[in-house]
């Protein structure tokens, strides 16, 4: 049988259309004469044996009848592009750099410095918070209706701690008390699941019912309501005030969050470890690529949100789920509460940096945006390096907390998140998607599956589980659990819609040395595919899909690097409008002009690095449509 599968795949792969393609089986190869990248059909015809042609003569009859049954061959994938927005996750928490292991604050004295945001210090009338408050790691500096009155009056009313009341409310799911304690240990939590924010609140949404977000003393904090929105708004600041452990899954809580435009795939562990959204003075389309100009700077030190203005309703609904359990941003709300005092409405991007970089202070490239109109204090050295020098926040008043203790703070996400409106999100690179221990499962499992399961192409070797594809459908075949876990795993990213979700696997072996020519995956496929490596990184090649001609140059666009245990989501233009390829390399050759996804990778690569290919498995996984579960007796 596999002579058999093998005969019929030399002659698909020797067809070729007039476009200017072979139409190799779904996936269409582009002839072109690019140095790494020979055609496949070439690299078959090379390496056809005497055996081959034996068998194919043999079976050549047979072989049509059983056609549609047999084919044991490549599947396509579809075509990756990269406008590039990218969203990331690993799962990892980071401990380097000034994440500290014990996150927590050593107990409720350390946040009692100076009558500051934390404690029970009863010193500073205005700087204080009540004395129950100090029981708890993350604190509320509660409703301040205004820069002079941060702890004051307005804190003692609207701070309701941390109780399963607010929680009920506001944090469902997230139901542990939690008492700061220093000798509380960490456990690192498995949270490497992008999750796709649910769309239920689309742009033009502006929800009266839960606009309005009033202050203290009763009063609306502004206006201009479809700017602003409250996730859920129970009430005023009073109630919404409660920190402490997070919910898994902050941005779906209570089902209301949006992905706007580009805004997909925030790790169900993402902390939205807070910053400065008022921080207002970016205002531009950012193409978030590595080693581009413009946001990425700042970027590489952004926590959290930053607004191009005036934060839209879901930057401010991100804004407030900020807490973690060891982040204390006690300006969280304020954040929230003084947006309106931001400049004019833009784009929300929000990020978070898996390993801070900066020292000294944070926000530090802008002016303030609230001053005297609002704005909050910090504490220098607050929270690893957080500042209260007089760009930080807006805060320009006298009473800088410049006593604090340092918060240590624990990283809960990762690598670079960001959302942004109006960049596609075509391409998606999750370092570490599978364990360690997931990717030696894989590899023995599919080593170990019959020898006749595999199709040898002349430069590499797949398994297809699920079925064979084919243009007039699949059959569908049932996933062994081994497989079906990480079927399930990338269906989880809800990133397939339903009907369409995912409902196949190719296995691709490929030895040092081995690739795959340039081609799009062709249009028989629901146009998403995910990619997860195994056994070794490999360099994904993209290529524009330019006007055909029969030799035609090929323009490398760029390229992505695949780790082990990565998973990569390409879909939208990167599926119709880009070949990629993987060229036929025992090496890469780090390039950080060339590679765009390096600020992604678990790993750190310096420049020109050289790193040696292994055999690698990829796993694709896709829906393929009209499946039929028909069992089709065959002789
Ligand atoms: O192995 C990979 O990562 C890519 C495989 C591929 O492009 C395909 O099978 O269509
Ligand atoms: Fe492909």
């Amino acid at each position: 049988m596999q002579n058999l599968a093998k005969s019929i795949h030399l002659r698909l792969t020797d067809r070729h259309d007039s476009s200017g393609y072979n139409k190799y089986h779904h996936r269409e190869y582009l002839r072109c004469d690019m140095k790494q990248n020979k055609r496949e059909s070439d690299y078959i015809q090379s390496k056809r044996s005497c055996d081959d042609r034996v068998a194919n003569r043999e079976f050549c009859d047979f072989a049509l009848i059983i056609l549609t049954f047999f084919i044991r061959m490549d599947i396509p994938l579809p075509n990756y592009c990269c406008r590039y927005s990218f969203t990331s996750g690993s799962n990892g928490y980071d401990y380097s750099n000034t994440v500290t292991s014990n996150g927590y604050l050593g107990s409720k004295d350390s946040y009692r410095n100076g009558g500051s945001f934390y404690g029970a210090f009863t010193g500073d009338i205005n700087h204080k918070l009540p004395n129950h408050v100090s029981a708890h790691s993350l604190i509320n500096i509660g409703n301040q209706g205004h820069q002079s009155s941060i702890g004051g009056n307005d804190v003692g009313n609207s701070y309701n701690g941390y109780s399963a009341n607010d929680q009920g409310n506001e944090y469902a799911g997230y139901s542990n008390t939690y008492e700061n304690s220093a000798s509380e240990s960490y456990t690192k939590p498995i949270y490497p699941t992008p999750t796709q924010i649910s769309d239920n609140y689309p742009e033009s949404s502006t929800d009266n019912g839960i606009q309005g977000y009033l202050d203290s003393s009763g009063s609306s904090s502004y206006s201009e309501s479809d700017h602003i929105y409250s996730p859920y708004s129970p009430g005023g600041l009073t109630s919404e005030y409660s920190f402490g452990k997070q919910k898994n899954d902050p941005l779906n809580l209570k089902g209301g969050n949006k992905h706007n435009g580009g805004i997909y795939l925030i790790p169900s562990g993402t902390r939205y470890t807070r910053g400065n959204p008022g921080h207002v003075s970016f205002n531009r389309d950012v193409p978030f690529i590595s080693g581009d100009s413009g946001l990425s700077n700042h970027f590489s030190q952004a926590h959290g949100t930053y607004s191009s203005g005036k934060l839209n309703k879901y930057g401010y609904k991100l804004s407030r789920y900020t807490p973690n359990s060891s982040v204390t941003y006690v300006s969280r709300e304020r954040d929230g509460y003084y947006t309106p005092y931001g400049k004019g409405g833009g784009k929300v991007i929000i990020i978070k940096n898996n390993k801070p970089n900066y020292a000294g202070r944070v926000y530090s490239e802008d002016p303030l945006y609230a001053g005297s109109n609002g704005g909050y204090r910090s504490k220098s050295g607050f929270v690893n390096g957080f500042s209260a020098s007089s760009n930080f926040d807006g805060y320009t008043g006298s009473n800088n907390y410049n006593d604090g203790p340092t918060v240590p703070r624990r990283y809960r996400m990762i690598s670079p998140v960001f959302v942004q409106k109006k960049i596609p999100s075509t391409a998606c690179y999750i370092p570490n998607f599978i364990t360690e221990e997931e990717e030696r499962q894989i590899i023995k499992c599919v080593n170990s599956v019959p020898q006749p399961k595999w199709t040898q192409l002349s430069h590499r070797r797949l398994q297809n589980w699920g079925g064979v594809p084919h243009s007039k459908g699949m059959i569908a075949e049932a996933i062994p659990d081994w497989l079906q876990k990480y079927i399930d795993k990338v269906t989880a990213l809800s990133i397939f819609e339903k009907g369409v979700l995912p409902n196949h696997i190719l296995i691709n072996e490929y030895l040092s040395g081995q690739g795959i020519m340039a081609h799009s995956d062709g249009p028989l496929f629901y146009p998403i595919v995910t990619t997860i490596s195994c056994g070794s990184h490999t360099v994904l090649d993209f290529y524009k899909r330019l006007e055909m001609t029969e030799q035609q140059q090929c323009k490398l666009e760029f390229s992505l690097l695949l780790e082990r245990r990565s998973l990569l989501i390409l879909q939208k233009d990167l599926y119709y409008n880009y070949l990629h390829s993987i060229a036929e390399r025992d090496v890469d050759s780090i390039s950080e002009s060339s590679i765009k996804n390096l600020h992604m990778c678990a790993k750190k690569f310096t420049e020109e690095e050289i790193i040696k290919r292994d055999t690698r498995l990829s796993l694709t996984i896709r829906h393929v449509p009209k499946t039929s579960k028909l069992k089709l007796k065959i002789f």
